[in-house]
């Protein structure tokens, strides 16, 4: 059983895909935190910019099996080309369900796999495209991948602790404040760029989707 909060079509916003043309795929739930407002100050993630609660959403619901989630999918990707087929999962933290099966199946309709994690949990083999973005203090579990991509500023947390991993790049993204404050928000962005003129293995990555008022 896969529970998703919503799949869709758009253009990826972040990193080094950023404008590629995919179907996102975001899983319901991550072990970071439960969603509610309530709970992000106790949270061990507590700046979410995403709603991943339950399975409501455009395309969301609960799919029983692989072949059911590619389905969807497909439906979503429609008549795009198929040698051009590309999804990426997100969430929520999708580690917490995908599988070898999942994989597989996705793999056999012909989909580039891409996939976003909070990186606190191993990722199965077969994926094509690994973002891991690691959170303040929670523990990396998953060292290696295509992409490691840091929110900027966090509390305590310093970018060359994550310098030396096996990844092929390496993205500072300005951490966005969700509207409380316009100079900070300003200043996060900031900050990233002042890293990166200093430190040229980093590069900055924007959230070009909120920038241009798609998904
Ligand atoms: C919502 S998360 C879902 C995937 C996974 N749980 C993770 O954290 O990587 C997708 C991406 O958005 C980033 N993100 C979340 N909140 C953000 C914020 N307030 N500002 C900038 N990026 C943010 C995450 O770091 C991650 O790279
Ligand atoms: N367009 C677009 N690009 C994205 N890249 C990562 C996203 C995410 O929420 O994981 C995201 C998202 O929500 N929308
Ligand atoms: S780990 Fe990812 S999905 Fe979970 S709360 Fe943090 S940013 Fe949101
Ligand atoms: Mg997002």
């Amino acid at each position: 059983m896969y529970s998703f909060k919503e799949i869709f079509l758009t253009l990826q916003g972040e990193g080094g895909q950023a404008g590629r043309v995919a179907v996102f795929a975001r899983f319901a739930g991550c072990n970071l935190w439960s969603g509610r407002e309530e709970d992000r100050h106790k949270a061990l993630c507590n700046f979410c910019d995403t709603d991943f609660i339950g399975t409501d959403g455009e395309g969301g619901g609960k799919f029983t099996t692989a072949a059911d989630v590619v389905e969807a999918l497909d439906r979503f990707w429609g008549d795009l080309p198929r040698l051009e087929k590309s999804v990426v999962f997100t969430g929520g933290e999708p580690l917490l369900q995908m599988d070898a099966a999942l994989i597989s199946a996705v793999k056999s309709a012909g989909y580039f796999i891409a996939v976003e994690s909070n990186g606190t949990i191993a990722a199965p083999t077969g994926i094509d495209w690994l973002c891991i973005s690691p959170k303040a203090q929670n523990a990396l579990k998953q060292t290696s991948g295509q992409e490691l991509k840091l929110v900027y500023p966090q509390a305590g947390v310093d970018p060359e602790d994550f310098s030396g991993l096996d990844f092929e790049r390496f993205y500072l993204q300005p951490k966005d404040n969700l509207g409380a404050d316009k100079t900070e928000q300003m200043a996060n962005t900031q900050a990233v760029i002042e890293y990166c003129l200093k430190h040229p293995q980093w590069r900055l990555s924007l959230q070009t989707h909120k920038m241009t008022g798609i998904r």
